[in-house]
């Protein structure tokens, strides 16, 4: 099998997989990857993750000209926008979960740290998660947003939309953005009830140990 045929296989299985276990649902969230020549393979609009298939996938070339499959996610701009800002993105991962989208639309919400720290793994695999505000589906702005935090951080947080993570192949992208959903479900399973998350020196011990920037 050749390494894109592999690539176009493994977007489709772990999108099934996020699908299986109520990541997200029905024809929502989107998934890309860098392919060996420098282009990428994207979901096509409209697709369930549930469904997607390795044939279909949208190709861009290197220069970003969609050259092959059907047509790509409305929210290109976004997945483009973490390429170009972070060198080390090999995949990018959108999804509508659903507890991480009840806690972006609480008051107290934190926007530049929208996952309050609580276990080590949430700061290992996302860093500080950046919310950002409500902006309507495929706007170009959300990708200037994104642009706008100039490759500092990994994963986005979509007001009443959904978490948008970039790793360094799919593999992670998709296991920070499982991070960043159960961690949203232990803030609000654990809210009120006077939960201790980590401690500022467990955070510094974390980040220290882990090499991960958070001081941006
Ligand atoms: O999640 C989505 C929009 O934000 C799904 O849109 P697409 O079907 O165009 O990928
Ligand atoms: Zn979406």
């Amino acid at each position: 099998m050749s390494a894109e045929s592999a690539l176009r296989e493994q977007i489709c299985l772990l999108a099934k997989s996020l699908f299986d276990r109520g990541l997200t649902h029905g024809s929502t969230g989107n998934i890309s990857a860098r392919t060996d020549d420098g282009g990428l393979l994207v979901s096509p609009t409209g697709t369930s993750f549930g469904r997607l298939d390795p044939g279909r996938l949208s190709r861009f070339d290197p220069q970003g000209v969609h050259v092959a499959g059907d047509a790509p996610t409305k929210e290109m701009p976004l997945h483009t926008a973490f390429y170009d800002t972070r060198g080390t993105a090999g995949a990018v991962v959108h999804l509508h979960s659903c507890h991480s989208v009840a806690l972006s639309m609480l008051p107290d919400a934190d926007a530049d740290n929208f996952l309050p720290p609580l276990t080590p793994y949430g700061i290992m695999k996302l860093g500080k998660v950046k919310l950002l505000p409500f902006f309507l589906p495929g706007d170009h702005a959300m990708g200037e947003a994104v642009r706008g935090l100039a490759g500092k951080r990994s994963a986005v947080m979509l007001a009443n939309h959904g978490p948008v993570v970039a790793g360094k192949d799919v593999e992670a992208a998709c296991n920070a953005i499982e991070e960043l959903e159960d961690t949203a479900r232990l803030a609000l399973m654990t809210r009120g009830m006077g939960a201790q998350g980590l401690t500022d020196a467990q955070v510094k011990a974390v980040v220290t140990k882990f090499d991960i920037a958070w001081d941006d």
